[in-house]
């Protein structure tokens, strides 16, 4: 497995997929045309919010498994395009949160006492001691856009330096503000209005963009802005212009719309907005959490287990995994099964989870399904992308989950359907590992789903499995197991071989030229 890094990020992390056996190149002035050729081969790639993944990258890396954001905001990378290329996106959600919290505290103060620009002055030679009367948080409001996990962290800090505090954050309860000695608002406007000093932590979304603007800077009426979330949340122009015109005192910004910053932008040019280079997250033990936490994430994509901070394939707890794990290749076999027998247009998709099974998160297993189903059709097609591709397709897909499984302890069933006409197969794992089919559209087999398999419907009659042994012989293709099963005696049978070899159309249409069979099909599986 390759890896490419285009982003700074700590040794601590490249040196553990070093030590899994991964080779890891590192550009981090990779760009354009050239970052597409680099990833052609590369099948994990991490960045942090220098790089963007476009959706033209996604097309480019034929071969990428997961993207590893090295820190927490994901703007810059087109999930969606990830998505479609069945590419895990994971980020590291935790690892620098503190950092940016404490970035966030620096910045106000800073902002209140005009520390950079007191501190440029001085080294310049000149005590501006006279110039800056600063302001105090003591006994201040801080009103919080966004209470996260930065947002909790900084509503901490500030609370117990003497801030009252105002959240607006239309996702979380009233409950979780009061956890942090909070009021909730359900307007922006009443946020902004009761603070002194308004610190965001949203991430950048459409619904985010441009959140600020001047009509909200001018509901705040003095006091300070911090922005250490993301550029492009704040109308960048609109606040210079509230700065210099003293609709507010001062900005604090870490993040721009921009980055790194054009020397052009309005913000630069005003003294009462100081700036650091998205630096929230820059401290060694943040760089080392995230970079780690992101290895471990690539390791994980590679080795096929979950990923558990994916933010676009179905989620799986780390625990409930290994009872997990051995259905997986069962729910895509009996997808495969499914959509090989039906053979045509699949319109509905059921999976039903029995027994044990039913007990579990089944997401995965759904995707896995869904994958199996897509699998003879689509080319790259994974549990990352197959439920996108279901819906896509406007195929309607559902599960339904039953404790009860008649002699079995645990059954999957994959039901594919095209209008009315419908196909099920159903499987299970004998002593908890190896994957039976134990039903095919209600017929009671025992069949060890690998390699060809030969699924004859025909009438119960005396030598039709003799003809169809005879004709299969005499054209060279061995039997190396079979299942027959019938409903009633003389009625319709369904016969499963497992086969060493392919079978040609034309000993297909010789077996169909006896009256008594009246389907044949032929399904390729994995080998054993
Ligand atoms: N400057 C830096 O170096 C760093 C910046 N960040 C940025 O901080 C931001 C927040 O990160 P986390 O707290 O970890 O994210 P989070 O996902 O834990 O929290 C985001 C919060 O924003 C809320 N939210 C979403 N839409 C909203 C809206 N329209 N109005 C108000 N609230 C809304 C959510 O409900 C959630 O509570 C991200 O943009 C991230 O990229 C994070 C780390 C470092
Ligand atoms: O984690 C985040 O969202 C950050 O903004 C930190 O960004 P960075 O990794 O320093 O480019």
């Amino acid at each position: 497995m390759k890896v490419l890094v285009t982003d700074p990020v700590a040794d601590a992390g490249l040196e553990r997929l070093r030590e899994a056996g991964y080779e890891v190149t590192i550009d981090y002035e990779i760009e354009g045309d050239e970052l597409l050729e680099a990833v052609s081969d590369v099948h994990g790639l991490i960045v942090r919010s220098g790089t963007e993944v476009t959706k033209e990258v996604f097309e480019a890396a034929s071969e990428l498994i997961i993207v590893g954001r090295a820190g927490i905001g994901v703007d810059n990378i087109d999930i969606e395009a990830a998505t479609d290329h069945g590419v895990i996106v994971a980020n590291a959600p935790e690892g620098n949160v503190r950092a940016a919290a404490e970035h966030t505290v620096a910045m106000a103060f800073a902002v209140a006492r005009s520390i950079p620009q007191a501190h440029a002055r001085l080294k310049d030679g000149e005590w501006a001691k006279s110039d800056y009367l600063g302001t105090e948080v003591n006994n201040k409001t801080l009103g919080i856009v966004g209470l996260g996990r930065v947002g909790q962290e900084v509503a901490k800090r500030l609370d117990s330096l003497g801030m009252d505090l105002v959240v607006f954050d239309p996702y979380i309860s009233q409950e979780r503000a009061q956890q942090f000695g909070a009021t909730l608002v359900d307007d922006l406007g009443d946020c902004l209005a009761q603070a002194d000093f308004v610190t965001i932590h949203t991430p950048l979304l459409p619904e985010t963009e441009n959140m600020i603007s001047k009509e909200e800077l001018e509901l705040m009426d003095g006091g300070y802005l911090i922005n250490c979330a993301r550029g492009g949340i704040v109308d960048e122009t609109a606040l210079a212009d509230a700065v210099a015109n003293g609709t507010i005192e001062g900005a604090a910004l870490d993040v721009f719309a921009e980055e790194p910053v054009p020397e052009d932008s309005p913000l630069l040019a005003v003294d009462d907005i100081i700036v650091t280079p998205h630096l929230g997250a820059a401290t060694e033990a943040a760089q080392e959490n995230v970079a780690i936490d992101t290895a471990e994430q690539l390791i994980a994509a590679f080795n096929q287990e979950p990923v558990l901070n994916a933010l676009n394939a179905p989620s799986v707890d780390e625990t409930a995994f290994p009872r997990i794990k051995p259905y997986i290749p069962l729910a895509e076999t009996a997808g495969k099964v499914a959509a090989q027998l039906l053979g045509k247009r699949i319109t509905e998709i059921e999976v039903l989870y029995e027994g044990d099974i039913a007990a579990e998160e089944i997401d995965l297993l759904t995707a896995s399904a869904l994958k199996g189903v897509f699998t003879p059709l689509e080319w790259q097609v994974n549990s990352v992308n197959a439920p996108q591709l279901a819906k896509d397709r406007g195929i309607e897909v559902t599960e339904s989950k039953t404790r009860q499984a008649d002699d079995f302890q645990s059954l999957v069933t994959v039901t594919v359907r095209n209008g009315d006409e419908e196909l099920s197969v159903c499987g299970t794992l004998f002593a908890g590992e190896d994957p039976r089919i134990v039903r095919i559209d209600g017929y009671r087999v025992d069949a060890i789903p690998y390699g060809h398999m030969l699924v004859a419907r025909n009438y119960d009659k005396p030598g039709v499995i003799g003809f169809i042994g005879t004709v299969l012989g005499n054209n060279d293709i061995n039997i190396a197991g079979m299942f027959n099963a019938r409903e009633t005696i003389g009625g319709e049978a369904l016969t499963v071989y497992n086969l060493d070899q392919s079978v040609p159309d034309a000993v297909r249409d010789e077996l169909l030229s006896d009256d008594r069979i009246i389907e044949v099909k032929e399904i390729t599986l994995d080998d054993q």
